[in-house]
C-alpha cells in the first residue's frame, strides 16, 4: 500500500494515451493543488523528434526528467503538494524522481483500449504510431516503489476519486464527487 506524506507529490505516469493529463486536471481541480505538465516541460528537440515520429532515447530524456526532478524537488521542500505528469516509463526515469513524498500514480491499460484513445485524440505532437514503443520501453513500478496502479477503464472523475480514496486525500470541496462531471 502506497504511504501519503502530509504534503504529497504524486507524479502521473504511463504509456502516452493513458489518461495522465486528463485524470491530473480533475485531480488538481478536486484537491486544488498545484499542477504541471510534464510534455510542456520537454526541451524543444525532444518535442520536434516525437512529432516526426521517432521515440525518444534515454539520452533524449534525461534532461527532461531533471526539470521534472527540480519541479518535484521544489515542492516538497517548500511542503506544498502538488501533482504532475509524466510517462516515467522506467524504473530508472523514476529513480530521478523518487523524493521523500512522492507517490507514482501508474495509469495502466490494454495497448488495445490507449491505442483507441489515441486514435480519437487530435492536436497533440505525439503520433499513435509511438505506441509500441512506450509499451517496449515500460517497466511497470514494482512492490518497492511507494506507487499505486489504477486501471483506466473507469471515466476521469471516477479514476480521480479513485485516486482520493486510495491516498486518503482531502478534496477541496469536501465532497469527492463534487465537480467531477
Ligand atoms: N478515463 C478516460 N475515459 C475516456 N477517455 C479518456 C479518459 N482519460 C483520458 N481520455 C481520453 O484519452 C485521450 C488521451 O488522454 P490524455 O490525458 O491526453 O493522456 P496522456 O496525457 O497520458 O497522453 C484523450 O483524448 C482523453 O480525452
Ligand atoms: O518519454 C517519452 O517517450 C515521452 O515523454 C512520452 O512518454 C510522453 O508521454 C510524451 O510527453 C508524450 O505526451 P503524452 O504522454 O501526453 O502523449
Amino acid at each position: 500500500m502506497a504511504k501519503t506524506a502530509q504534503q504529497p507529490v504524486l507524479v502521473i505516469m504511463g504509456v502516452s494515451g493513458s489518461g495522465k493529463s486528463t485524470v491530473a486536471g480533475v485531480l488538481a481541480g478536486k484537491l486544488g493543488w498545484d499542477l504541471a505538465e510534464g510534455d510542456d516541460l520537454h526541451p524543444e528537440a525532444n518535442v520536434a523528434k516525437m512529432h516526426s515520429g521517432q521515440a525518444l532515447t534515454d539520452e533524449d530524456r534525461w534532461p527532461w526528467l531533471g526539470i521534472i526532478s527540480d519541479w518535484i524537488t521544489g515542492h516538497v521542500e517548500a511542503g506544498v503538494p502538488a501533482i504532475i505528469t509524466c510517462s516515467a516509463l522506467k524504473k530508472k526515469y523514476r529513480d530521478v524522481l523518487r523524493a521523500e513524498g512522492v507517490v507514482f500514480v501508474f495509469l495502466q491499460g490494454s495497448k488495445d483500449k490507449i491505442s483507441d484513445r489515441l486514435a480519437s485524440r487530435h492536436g497533440h505532437f505525439m503520433p499513435p504510431s509511438l505506441l509500441e514503443s512506450q509499451f517496449d520501453a515500460l517497466e511497470e513500478p514494482t512492490e518497492d516503489e511507494n506507487y499505486i496502479s489504477l486501471c483506466v477503464s473507469a471515466s476521469p472523475a471516477e479514476e480521480a476519486d479513485e485516486v482520493i480514496e486510495r491516498l486518503g486525500l482531502h478534496p477541496v470541496t469536501g465532497d469527492a464527487e463534487a465537480g467531477a462531471k
